[in-house]
């Protein structure tokens, strides 16, 4: 099967944007960095998801067979991201009184829900990294064997010096690459740039396997080399990540996979931050708001259309006024779609030519703008065009064709490339169901009406008006809307 149009993805290893051709043809193999589950994911989260998600949902509109792998990290990730501090999941688990596995295994099915509203796919594989720890042993073996790590006391360490591209992804230089480690252990290790790939587990230290090195715990960034190529393989197409992880945790990554020898990810991906009063929302600065939270008060796809309105590669600046322009901008596209879903109910058969060229012309844009690197604010500005257009159309007859046409852009562009329109999945109403529901509320006003019982007729507009739901008298009979 062919995959249309050319791809083009910015590529953060050349940085630049390179033409995608997949190792196997009409096969993708993606791997993303996912979450470290201590806690419930912000919106910052949401953005790596749903810029990920889309990314994949495109590659399977294109008529790829993606597999994607995102693993979970319940283990090795410290408090200060380097290679010192107590294990994040451990903190927590002190913290809420629970065993580690149970924060780990709390926090991943609050994740996986959250986003699961926000209609990003579930990962085809999910791997954990205490699940993995053979394999990491296995890697870390091959390279103190191939001359890349070596043991101290329990403790293992990458070699940055033995590996001569280390830096190649950051465009860091190793000379000028920071120093700043603890005196204890930068004594034991040869050089203070190196990484532990294993730890010793010291006493108390509830997380602990055998090793060839005695009773210790995997460093952070061995999971992701060790797992991404036992689900994906060697020289696999895509590895994604927030564009904060490319050093050193993706750096480390490469290092660790190349220097034992495997071909690694063949496109680098990394999306921009979330940030909040121009800075990046973070767990460890505070200064987040949770998914859950905000899902409590406002629709899923709402938030999703925040998101995916700004370039994955861009910061998203997240406040009152985005939220607000999103909130009405997301309202145009889904009252279109509604409304000639609503049509079709009674529509006659018939073409509209010129809403069908439209259709024709803003989905080769759509394309065109996911084409260049999955521009979703320019693919976006195409189903705006379109909605133009389906308004326009609409003040006149539209037949049943035509109607089927512009829905079925709607929901392919909309709905299977950009996650939108899915009201059920994100956890909301069904809006067929809601109609059927409103038509027995129209009939109850319209009874009342009829028996000249006006005083109820009026208190329920009342109480709808109170919903949010106004009611508007149109040639074709009462409609409902929100406001
Ligand atoms: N503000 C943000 N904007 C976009 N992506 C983010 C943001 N914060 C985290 N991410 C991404 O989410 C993914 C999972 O992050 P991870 O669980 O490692 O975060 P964390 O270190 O626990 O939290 P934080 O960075 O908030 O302190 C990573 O790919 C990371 O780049
Ligand atoms: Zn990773």
């Amino acid at each position: 099967m062919s995959q249309g149009e050319a791809l083009y993805v910015f590529d953060t290893l050349t940085r630049s944007k390179r033409e995608f051709v997949p190792a196997t043809p009409g096969h993708v193999g993606m791997y993303l960095c996912g979450p470290t589950v201590y806690s419930d994911a912000h919106i910052g989260h949401a953005k790596n998801q749903v810029a990920f998600d889309v990314v994949r949902r495109f590659l399977m509109y294109k008529g790829y067979r993606v597999r994607f792998v995102s693993n979970v990290t319940d283990v090795g990730h410290l408090v200060d991201d380097a290679d010192e501090g107590e294990d994040k999941i451990a903190r927590r688990a002190a913290l809420e009184r629970l065993e580690p596995m149970e924060v780990a295994d709390k926090y991943y099915w609050r994740f996986f829900d959250d986003m699961g509203r926000l209609g990003v796919l579930r990962p085809d594989v999910t791997p954990r990294a205490t699940g993995h720890i053979p394999e990491q042993i296995a890697l870390i073996e091959e390279l103190i064997r191939t001359g890349h790590a070596y043991e101290v006391d329990g403790n293992v360490y990458f070699s940055v010096r033995s590996f001569e591209p280390y830096g190649k992804l950051s465009g860091r230089n190793l000379d000028e690459l920071e120093v700043g480690t603890r005196e204890d252990v930068r004594e034991e290790k040869r050089d203070p740039r190196d990484f532990a790939l294993w730890k010793r587990a010291e006493h108390g230290h509830l997380m602990r396997w055998d090793s060839p090195w005695g009773v210790g715990f995997p460093g952070w960034h061995i999971e992701c080399s060790a797992m991404s190529l036992k689900y994906l393989g060697d020289g696999f197409d895509i590895h994604a990540g927030g564009l904060d992880l490319q050093f050193p945790h993706h750096e480390a990554e490469i290092a660790q996979a190349e220097a034992a020898g495997h071909g690694f990810a063949r496109y680098w991906l990394h999306n921009n931050m979330l940030t909040i009063g121009g800075e990046k929302m973070s767990k460890s600065k505070g200064n987040f708001l949770t998914l859950r939270d905000l899902l409590a008060e406002h629709d899923p796809m709402v938030v999703r259309f925040l998101l995916v309105s700004s370039h994955y590669r861009s910061v998203t600046e997240f406040n009152e006024e985005a939220f607000a322009a999103a909130s009405s901008g997301y309202a145009r596209l889904r009252d279109a779609l509604r409304e000639l879903e609503r049509r079709l109910e009674s529509a006659p058969p018939g073409r509209h030519p010129l809403l069908e060229d439209a259709v024709a012309a803003q989905t080769r844009a759509f394309e065109a703008a996911m084409n260049d690197d999955f521009n979703t604010p320019e693919a976006i500005a195409a189903l705006f065009n379109l909605t133009r257009e389906v308004n326009t159309a609409l003040a006149g007859e539209v037949g049943r064709e035509t109607l089927e046409a512009a829905i079925g852009a709607y929901r392919r562009l909309g709905g299977g490339v950009l996650g939108l329109f899915n009201e059920q999945e994100a956890g909301g109403v069904n809006p067929q169901l809601l109609d059927t529901l409103f038509e027995l509320v129209l009939e109850a006003r319209q009874s009342y009406r009829l028996n000249k019982q006006f005083d109820k007729s009026d208190a329920l507009r009342k109480r709808l008006s109170e919903l949010g739901v106004t009611l508007e008298d149109t040639p074709q009979g009462t409609r409902w809307k929100l406001s």
